[in-house]
């Protein structure tokens, strides 16, 4: 069987880190795909890791491009060409630079990939891959957003470390948009099988919440330049490994809803399925009347994103 391609359309910070972990991983061949400006990069990052596998025990190949044509035969693409924050600035703020270069980007999927499942990272992110999937016009269930992996895994990490256990044994859950209105689900966490509410107050959970929603912001002001990269980058491998193995796992994502929730044709984070035929189904959870009127409020946030996408694309 012939192995699996992978494409990294966007091959900084966290691109760069998906090769790596995709190749540590023996996940498919890579692509990393950037900018003619960009000119050596994406093959000088390819070459590096190409030349560590004997070490890591990995036998893909891993070539770098700035030419589009690299994206023909790729099973899955993953996106992060764009411009990531800078302290000061929210996320809403790169909406108008990002959403003309997924433009560009999901034109290129849909001319050299259009069967390919593809994961969007590049923000603001429900924004973006709303205009990924409305500009190539691959099918919904093939086009999402990561951000809830993340989110949720950050507020496992807190909920770990408040209750000083291990983070292997804690499941967390984060809906809505990926911005400051994401909203956490107290009884959806759980604790070596444990219910949280029984291990932990809703107030201290309240206060994980609040530094989970401003997770991103607190790495950027730490940065000084850039946004985090580490854990988005594992967050999405794990999201592309779901599909090339049809593992059927369970996670929330930026997924486009078609009635669920109350809410037609937006993308926004909800937990969905993943195997082979991409999102294959999306959970309706139920929600108390505080976190139904939280996720209508992110849901607000997303439609307006997407409202300004419509009018500028
Ligand atoms: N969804 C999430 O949870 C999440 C998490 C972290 C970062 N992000 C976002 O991901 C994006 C990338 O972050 P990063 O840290 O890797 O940034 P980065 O600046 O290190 O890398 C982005 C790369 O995209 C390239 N690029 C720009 N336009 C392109 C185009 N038209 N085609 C191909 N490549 C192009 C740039 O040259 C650059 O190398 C940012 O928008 C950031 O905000 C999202
Ligand atoms: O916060 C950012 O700008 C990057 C990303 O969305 C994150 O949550 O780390």
């Amino acid at each position: 069987m012939a192995r699996k391609k992978i494409a990294l359309v966007g091959a900084g910070q966290i691109g760069g880190t998906m090769a790596l972990v995709a190749a540590q991983k023996n996940l498919g061949d890579v692509v990393l795909i950037d900018i003619p400006m960009t000119q050596g990069m994406p093959k000088g990052k390819a070459l590096d890791i190409m030349e560590g596998r004997s070490v890591i025990n990995s036998s893909v190949d891993l070539q770098g491009s700035t030419d589009y044509a690299a994206l023909k035969g790729a099973d899955v693409v993953i996106v992060t060409a764009g411009f990531p924050r800078m302290p000061g600035m929210s996320r809403d703020d790169l909406l108008e630079k990002n959403c003309g270069v997924i433009k560009t980007v999901a034109e290129a999927i849909k001319e050299h990939a259009p069967d390919a499942f593809v994961i969007v990272i590049t923000n603001p992110l429900d924004a973006m891959v709303y205009n990924m999937q409305k500009q190539s016009g691959l099918p919904a269930n093939k086009v999402i957003g990561m951000a809830g992996v993340l989110d949720s895994a950050r507020l496992a990490c807190f909920v770990a470390d408040e209750l000083g256990v291990s983070v292997e044994d804690v499941k967390a859950l984060v809906l809505g948009g990926h911005g400051d209105t994401m909203v956490s689900i107290y009884e959806s966490v759980s604790v070596g099988g444990i219910p949280l509410p029984q291990l932990m107050t809703k107030e201290k959970f309240a206060e994980l919440a609040k530094r989970t929603a401003g997770a991103g912001g607190e790495i950027v002001n730490l940065l000084g330049r850039g946004s985090a990269f580490y854990s988005p980058a594992t967050s999405a491998i794990h999201m592309a490994e779901a599909y090339l193995l049809d593992k059927k796992n369970v996670f929330s994502c930026a997924a486009k809803l078609n009635g669920e929730y109350g809410v037609k044709g937006l993308y926004c984070g909800v937990p969905v399925v993943v195997g082979a035929n991409g999102v294959e189904k999306i959970i309706e959870v139920k929600l108390t009347a505080d976190e139904k009127a939280a996720f209508d409020k992110s849901v607000e946030a997303c439609q307006k994103n997407a409202d300004w996408v419509d009018a500028h694309t």
